[in-house]
């Protein structure tokens, strides 16, 4: 059974549980989150992470925010919402999900106004659990649409971790892999490291074990070896925030790899819901690239790995153009060279 990586507990007067993913593999803990800084908090330490999993939460963070909302009137009610998306705004930059769960919430929010604030409250919880919901039926769809793309025997590189602790429960580019397995195709899976946070250390080995799925795991650095071995059929990645013609932001790294794969002829798939893609912006070249603190890269997990005052620059994400990714996998079906032509085909041209 998928592991839940985030739920709503209760009424509107609830709380959000969650794994705090900053203590993978070490410790499965679940931890709760009662009010607005609490979550804000856990998505900017990455205690909830991955670009589906962090718009649940900005969703359910509004469903936190709004508990200290004491107007009587919808109007009053509506304007003192604004102050707590702008809030959840700021946690990270760079997942479009985030926006995009926050904005369905405030539609939701317009939509009932005419009704009292309780429910309107309602309406707000019932629409934060509808987006965890979806998202467990889109990850496994996304699974079935990518699935037909995996030979048995093929050998698969991955970059960070978009499985099921990115999402709901099932992932996006585990989901991929999932699948394959549960259809009985026999795969090998080599899982990059992903300094400097190790989310494909941590997080992608561990789900991957847990699954039962032979997965190797490799430095960053050891990506184009193995390729030139002949040991990898296929890459396969999550995304963060895709624009209007194909351009891809995702974990840093996840550009190299592209190229890598170019160089050796191997196929590089993004897997991701259509909620990331994020038609607004033109070219990657728009894309909002979060920069993180030097120390997790100098005291990476609390030891000293570099001399006092050096210089630090750490990107969480890069992009990578839309000419290096054969294939866009999502739900609604599977984008190949992806272009803003194809990508208007197959979304039309809004996003709900
Ligand atoms: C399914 S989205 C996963 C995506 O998010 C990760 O970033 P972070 O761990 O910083 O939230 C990474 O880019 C993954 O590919």
């Amino acid at each position: 059974m998928p592991l839940p990586t985030i739920e709503w507990e209760g009424d509107v007067e609830g709380r959000i549980r969650l794994v705090d993913q900053t203590l993978l593999p070490t410790e499965l803990k679940f931890v709760y989150c009662e009010d607005i800084k609490s979550i804000w908090h856990a998505i900017k330490t990455l205690m909830v992470r991955g670009a589906p999993a962090i718009g649940i939460a900005a969703a359910m963070g509004v469903v936190l925010g709004i508990k200290d909302i004491r107007a009587k009137d919808a109007d009053t009610f509506l304007k003192e919402l604004k102050q707590v998306t702008s809030y959840l705004s700021t946690a990270r930059p760079t997942a479009v999900n985030l926006f995009w769960g926050i904005a369905r919430m405030e539609r939701v929010a317009r939509e009932n106004k005419n009704k009292s604030v309780r429910e309107i409250k309602d309406a707000l919880l019932h629409e934060a659990i509808r987006i965890q919901n979806e998202d467990k039926v889109i990850c496994r769809q996304i699974g079935e649409n990518g699935a037909k793309l995996i030979k048995d025997g093929n050998g698969i590189l991955t970059h960070c971790n978009a499985g099921g602790l990115a999402t709901a429960d099932y992932g996006t580019a585990l989901a991929v892999l999932f699948k394959a397995k549960e259809q009985g195709k026999h795969i090998k899976v080599y899982a990059d490291e992903t300094r400097p946070l190790l989310q494909g250390a941590r997080l992608t080995a561990w789900e991957l074990v847990h699954a039962g799925i032979d997965v190797t795991l490799i430095c960053d650095s050891m990506a184009a070896h193995v390729m030139k071995q002949g040991k990898v059929q296929c890459v396969i990645v999550g995304a963060d925030r895709i624009a209007a013609n194909g351009d891809t932001a995702n974990k840093i790294g996840t550009y190299g790899v592209s190229i890598l794969a170019k160089e050796h002829g191997i196929p590089f798939y993004v897997a991701a819901p259509v909620s990331t893609f994020d038609l607004s912006i033109k070219s990657g070249n728009d894309i909002p690239i979060e920069e993180r603190s030097p120390e997790e890269i100098t005291n990476g997990f609390g030891r000293k790995t570099a001399p006092e005052g050096v210089k630090v620059f750490n990107p969480a994400f890069d992009v990578t153009p839309a000419k290096n990714i054969t294939a866009i996998i999502t739900e609604k079906g599977v984008i190949t060279k992806p272009s803003a032509e194809n990508i208007q085909r197959l979304l039309g041209t809004t996003i709900s």
